[in-house]
């Protein structure tokens, strides 16, 4: 189990180097282990090119446990995501250009993106003609209070697929690997459409 996961996450980290989506040392990837623990990506590599000796497991509280590397300093909001939602299996932070300067664009707690087809990429979605709305989050260095900020988010409104820390990148997710892989790049696609309509001075 932890082998298949850890191939996961390093799997997932070539393809989203390859993208583009995780420049210099963004970026962080977990997997569940189960009830209490996940397996996350050590803090300060460079994601695209991880060995399984740079994975360590950690509790749900973000405690290394058996490993004396550094967990990844975002920890808390994937062990956060995985208390919110006991369906939650795979948790993606990815740091792309899009997703960085959207969040920055968009001054308020929420963007809206509606008439893409590409919608129906993220669970739950049948139609281009509907709106999906993904969170927006103030960037912070502390990680608890952002951890808190989520927290309290998702009380007011439990968050589907992927939330965006302003200025910083966009997480994402899903009951497995796969589901987080297909999420992010749906996510992906329809922020640079949305990047482009914004820059060419459509819409919105
Ligand atoms: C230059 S990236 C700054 C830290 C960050 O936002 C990130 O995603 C990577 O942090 P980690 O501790 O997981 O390496
Ligand atoms: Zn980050």
């Amino acid at each position: 189990m932890i082998d298949t996961a850890a191939q996961q996450i390093i799997d997932a980290g070539r393809w989203i180097d390859a993208q583009g989506w995780c420049p210099a040392t963004g970026g962080n990837f977990s997997v569940r282990l189960g009830a209490e623990r996940a397996l996350i990506t050590a803090s300060g590599c460079h994601k695209g090119h991880l060995s399984a000796d740079q994975l360590l497991q950690v509790d749900l509280d973000g405690l290394p446990q058996e490993s004396l590397l550094k967990p990844s300093a975002e920890t808390l909001l994937h062990t956060r995501l995985y208390e919110l939602d006991s369906g939650i299996g795979a948790v993606l932070h990815t740091h792309s250009v899009a997703s960085t300067v959207l969040s920055r664009l968009e001054s308020g707690d929420w963007l809206t993106i509606s008439g893409y087809e590409m919608q129906k990429s993220l669970s739950g979605n049948h139609t281009h003609d509907a709106s999906i709305r993904i969170a927006i989050l103030d960037n912070a260095q502390d990680m608890p209070a952002l951890a808190a900020e989520l927290s309290q988010c998702w009380q007011t409104e439990p968050l589907a697929w992927g939330f965006l820390v302003r200025g910083h990148g966009l997480y994402t997710w899903g009951h497995d690997m796969s589901e987080a892989r297909r999420h992010l790049e749906g996510l992906e696609f329809l922020f640079a459409c949305e990047l482009e309509m914004r820059r060419l001075g459509a819409g919105v």
